[in-house]
């Protein structure tokens, strides 16, 4: 690492939801959510709603010059629509402030999975409406912050919520439609453009993404397999990268989608300031088995080491992955930024977490020799958190956090990149 150098411009920071760190649900008048009723609790989770300002001291002590936060949509509009709970606005004011405060850039995530109930129950993602009423919610958020947030971003990961929340139902909402979820990525692409509308009227300074990416491996060389590789790259990446920076759907993609949508993509496809890209690890295609409705098949990327969350940890991908996407989109990719990377590793002496995140940033710094625009990197996540279906058993955090006493521990993940950010 001592001979890696990044820009002295280059933006060091941390990541967070509200949803997963927050707690304090049913707290000054918020809403629930869909998570709210779905798997385990996080009613508590890391208290943050009552300990931001321990986290924010945490994160001055890091030194980092941005935090990745997610607003609340159902803390904001209960019921996802009308006026905003004043108290809701509060909590982000007493936040944002003690950021800024601490001389840390507020990066905002608009929505992080936390649909407000009445809005899922009214259709959620299946329904266009959901991509006006969220157009309203984000407005409300720029009228409201854009004097201090520096970037904004309309929706966490869309293809997550897609594919886990109503294609697999891994993920809330739960529901298993398998390509019949194709129509939630359409209505969140569009929920994305016209929430960039609405906060470039409110005065937002930069707006981009945060979209969840990975290269696609086919097991064999065999044309089936690469064709479900394809299939898979379509779903997993084209849907959500090719309609907001090239104006249109992957081919694969379009024989399922009604003609009304073609309407859409001059909204979809509004300029932005920069891309935003989650990466944590490679994805692996094969040919569908008989009775396979899909047309690929999902298998574990086998060979590499692995995280306590069973992910293969594969640091060249990265690299790739951003290579890919300068040649894809060349002439048409604003500056990128890693606005999450991270794994799950248990204990304080985090050696393993060091480990993976150096391996990554030598791969962004390969990206970048090979030419690809990179200003920044967020580590997922500041601190141990509530990781969505699989509870608090994962940890992802810098600083360890005792669930009981809500006690926060830096780990030495969180001195060694205090180090790396100082210099
Ligand atoms: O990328 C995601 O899935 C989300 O943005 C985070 O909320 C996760 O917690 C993190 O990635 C670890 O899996």
């Amino acid at each position: 690492m001592e001979n890696l150098s990044f820009p002295s411009d280059f933006l060091w920071g941390v990541s967070t939801s509200a949803f997963q760190i927050e707690g304090a649900t049913s707290e000054d008048g918020r809403g629930p959510s869909v998570w709210d009723t779905f798997g385990e609790s996080a009613d508590v989770a890391c208290d943050h709603y009552h300990r931001y300002r321990e986290d924010v001291a945490l994160m001055a002590d890091l030194g980092v010059g941005a935090y990745r936060m997610s607003f609340a949509w159902p803390r904001i509009q209960p019921d996802g629509a009308g006026v905003p709970n004043p108290k809701g606005l509060a909590f982000y004011d007493r936040l944002l402030d003690a950021v800024c405060e601490a001389g840390i850039s507020p990066v905002a995530t608009v929505y992080h999975w936390d649909t407000p109930r009445a809005v899922e129950d009214a259709g959620g993602w299946l329904v266009r409406d959901t991509a006006e009423r969220f157009a309203e919610y984000a407005a409300i958020l720029g009228a409201h912050f854009a004097d201090r947030v520096k970037m904004w971003i309309p929706l966490n990961e869309p293809m997550v919520t897609s594919i886990y929340g109503y294609g697999i139902g891994e993920y809330a909402p739960g529901e298993v439609l398998l390509l019949g979820a194709v129509p939630t990525a359409h209505h969140q692409n569009l929920a994305h453009g016209l929430a960039v509308q609405a906060l470039r009227a409110a005065g937002a300074r930069s707006v981009g993404t945060a979209n969840h990416h990975a290269p696609v491996w086919p097991v064999t060389d065999g044309d089936a397999d690469r064709d479900a590789a394809e299939w898979l790259d379509a779903l997993l990446n084209r849907l959500f990268a090719d309609p907001v920076l090239l104006g249109g759907y992957p081919e694969e993609i379009i024989e399922h989608l009604p003609d009304s949508y073609v309407a859409d993509l001059p909204t979809i496809a509004q300029p932005l300031d920069f891309y935003g890209v989650n990466y944590y690890e490679p994805y692996a295609a094969a040919a569908p088995g008989p009775g396979n409705p899909l047309p690929f098949e999902l298998r574990a990327v086998e060979g590499y080491p692995r995280t306590t969350n069973d992910s293969p940890i594969v640091p060249g991908a990265l690299r790739d992955l951003l290579v890919g996407f300068h040649r894809r989109y060349a002439g048409h990719l604003p500056p990128v930024y890693i606005t999450e990377n991270g794994c799950s590793f248990d204990g304080i002496h985090d050696i393993a977490r060091i480990k993976f995140l150096a391996a990554h940033l030598i791969a962004v710094r390969e990206a970048m020799d090979a030419g690809v625009d990179v200003r920044g990197y967020f580590v997922w996540s500041l601190l141990d958190n509530f990781e969505w279906s699989k509870g608090y058993q994962p940890r992802f955090g810098l600083v360890h956090v005792d669930y009981r006493t809500q006690r926060r521990t830096p780990k030495d993940s969180f001195t060694w990149y205090r180090k790396l950010v100082s210099r």
